[in-house]
């Protein structure tokens, strides 16, 4: 399939839209009216610069308020459109999307309107052009692409197709199982949009919070794969009006539009019953280690800290500056190297989690899958006697290792030499890993994880922090092997946001370990002198009256320093937080049972708490 996208989807002037999208692989596009419109050049420059970026136009949009006119507006509309013939002449397509009439003197004359599409096929034939005719969702008599449909059936023009948009279409619930009734070679052209679940105004939701297929709540592959069942052979468009990508980075946009669209096109594949042409998505099955990169300094300084977690030093590696702190399940990776990725990470974001080390079923698979999405491969001459772990870049420039199940087994003993034995395991595993990343990166990192592994993204939500919104989205496996939150903030003095202009860039800012002994691990932070966040004491009267607890119940929460919630069936989850390491990064120890969320009500408590430890004047 020929992947296009539309001028209007990213930021920048048209020269700078168009380098993008070439960049990012596309071969097509859609040429915006406005964006032509605000251009210094003529047509015939741009149909050159699209030439010179190996960019084939496949549609120029919108042409408005055409049909079904009461004269004198009718003979302006086939004048207007004569014009923008002429124009696309110059920029070389032959493909115009014409968009149903909101005009108020729009009459609901069905026989006038296919009147004036066939008159328009007469006219666009003369020239070689087809016109795709769509839907608006809010179009003031015709909002339906079942209405375009029969439309279009009717006029029955070689040069006269249906526009497809699954905005339009799904925005409006209409049923993905009447594009069964159209003719796949009576589609002219098909724009792609996903969208999150919104209460507003179509026109208003649509011009502001599209987004690419997958980041938003819309069955856009379920859509494609009605379309390709039908028979549609022509371009899939992305067609995305949406307020932060047009303030964010063109490059980021057009490369996570090419990886929305591959995807989403292989899933329609693979949702038609044909042979897949990319590995599936992985199934994370856990994650092997956390890698930290920091100076010797700051690793003295984080040692006590794992120690009082319970983790035992158990390696050091035999010929790099690297220990290995385990505990239960988990391992952490300690890197103090002076040269080399993890360096390079510290330098430029301070100690920081720097990689993670995620374990897959068949890693070579995961790889195919990653570079067919342009997910960015990374090496590193692991150095003499040292196995090489591949890894892919991720969120922030850190790194995801891949290892398969076992496959670090030979790592863990090859290079490191042990040192003490593991202790017993207070903290089982990693519940949890949080990211905090930039606003305008929040849906971009949404899709890594979603196109790349076999996850759900769970509800948003919007956590109060003292310094503004936060919005928090999970992204999970679904038998609990792996979480991430992804955080973001557009307001600048939150925690999230502080994280990411302090450190430079996004992150992992915290680690969830799970236990099955809340309290014990208390308890052990108590005695091991662990400063923990503090929780205020309004925080446990208005627990009592929320659940109902009993008075040793809330006593024992209290006098643990836990937060706590339950679900709506009644499942429990009870959470601990560390203070922060130099700022940059804390754990949290949670115990879970059958609970699926996070604690979103406590974090509000837990941000504001946060916020009083800040710096008055440093933070
Ligand atoms: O918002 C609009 O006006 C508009 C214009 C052209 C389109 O293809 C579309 O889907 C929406
Ligand atoms: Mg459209």
């Amino acid at each position: 399939m020929l992947k296009s996208i539309a001028t209007v989807c990213v930021s920048g002037t048209l020269d700078q839209k168009l380098a993008a999208i070439a960049g990012a692989g596309f071969r097509a596009v859609e040429i915006f009216e406005p964006d032509l419109i605000g251009y210094p050049g003529t047509p015939r420059d741009v149909a050159r610069m699209m030439a010179d970026l190996g960019l084939a136009c496949v549609l120029y949009q919108p042409f408005r308020d055409f049909e079904g006119m009461p004269e004198p507006l009718r003979a302006r509309a086939f004048d207007r459109a004569e014009r923008k013939f002429d124009l696309m002449g110059e920029l070389g397509t032959d493909r115009i999307l014409v968009c149903s009439n909101c005009s108020p003197h729009a009459l609901p004359d069905r026989g006038r309107i296919v009147a004036d599409f066939a008159e328009l096929g007469e006219r666009a034939a003369k020239r070689g052009i087809v016109v795709g005719y769509e839907a608006l969702a809010w179009g003031r008599h015709i909002n339906d692409h079942r209405q375009v449909w029969d439309i279009v059936k009717a006029v029955d023009h070689p040069n006269i197709g249906i526009l497809l948009d699954s905005f339009h279409s799904l925005s409006r619930a209409i049923p993905i199982e009447s594009l069964a009734d159209i003719d796949g070679g009576k589609i002219a052209f098909v724009q792609l949009a996903d969208a999150p679940r919104l209460d507003m105004g179509l026109l208003y939701w649509s011009r502001h919070f599209r987004c690419l297929p997958g980041q938003g709540d819309m069955r856009i592959a379920d859509y494609t794969a009605a379309l390709l069942k039908a028979g549609y052979r022509g371009p899939l468009s992305l067609e995305i009006f949406n307020d932060r990508f047009r303030a964010s980075s063109s490059s980021l946009v057009a490369h996570d539009a090419w990886r929305s669209l591959t995807a989403t096109i292989e899933d329609a594949r693979r949702i038609n019953g044909e042979a897949p042409a990319l590995p599936a998505r992985a199934h994370i099955r856990g994650t092997e280690f956390i890698e930290f990169a920091l100076s010797d300094e700051e690793s003295e300084r984080l040692v006590p800290m794992l120690r009082a977690l319970g983790f035992r030093h158990t390696g050091r590696h035999r010929n790099k500056a690297v220990d290995r702190w385990q505990q239960g399940g988990v391992n952490l990776v300690l890197n103090r190297e002076h040269h080399g990725f993890a360096h390079s990470y510290r330098l430029t974001h301070g100690a920081s989690i720097c990689a993670l080390g995620l374990r897959v079923e068949d890693v070579t698979a995961v790889l195919d899958r990653a570079a067919s999405l342009d997910i960015a491969r990374f090496d590193q001459d692991p150095g003499p006697g040292n196995l090489a772990i591949p890894a892919l870049r991720g969120v922030g420039g850190s790194l995801l290792y891949l290892v398969e199940d076992g496959g670090a087994d030979a790592i863990w003993a090859q290079e490191f030499e042990p040192v003490e034995a593991p202790g017993p395991a207070l903290l089982q595993g990693i519940d949890h890993i949080a990211a905090s990343v930039d606003v305008d990166e929040y849906l971009s990192w949404q899709l890594f994880w979603t196109s790349l592994f076999e996850v759900e993204k769970q509800e948003e939500l919007d956590i109060l922090d003292p310094g503004g919104v936060v919005q928090s989205r999970a992204i999970t496996a679904a038998d609990g092997s792996f979480r991430v939150t992804i955080n973001a903030s557009g307001g600048r003095n939150t925690l999230s946001s502080r994280f990411v202009h302090h450190g430079f860039g996004a992150g992992f800012q915290h680690i969830a370990f799970s236990t099955a002994d809340i309290f014990g691990a208390a308890g052990q932070l108590g005695r091991e002198g662990l400063p923990v966040m503090e929780v205020p004491p309004n925080y446990y009267p208005d627990l009592a009256a929320r659940f109902g607890l009993e008075e040793e119940a809330l006593a024992a929460l209290c006098g643990a320093g836990l937060l706590y919630d339950e679900d709506e069936a009644g499942h429990r989850y009870w959470q601990l937080y560390s203070r922060a390491f130099d700022k940059r990064f804390f754990f949290e120890i949670v115990q879970r049972q059958d609970y699926r969320g996070f604690g979103a009500s406590n974090a509000p408590v837990r941000l504001a708490a946060q916020s009083r430890y800040r710096d008055p004047v440093l933070d």
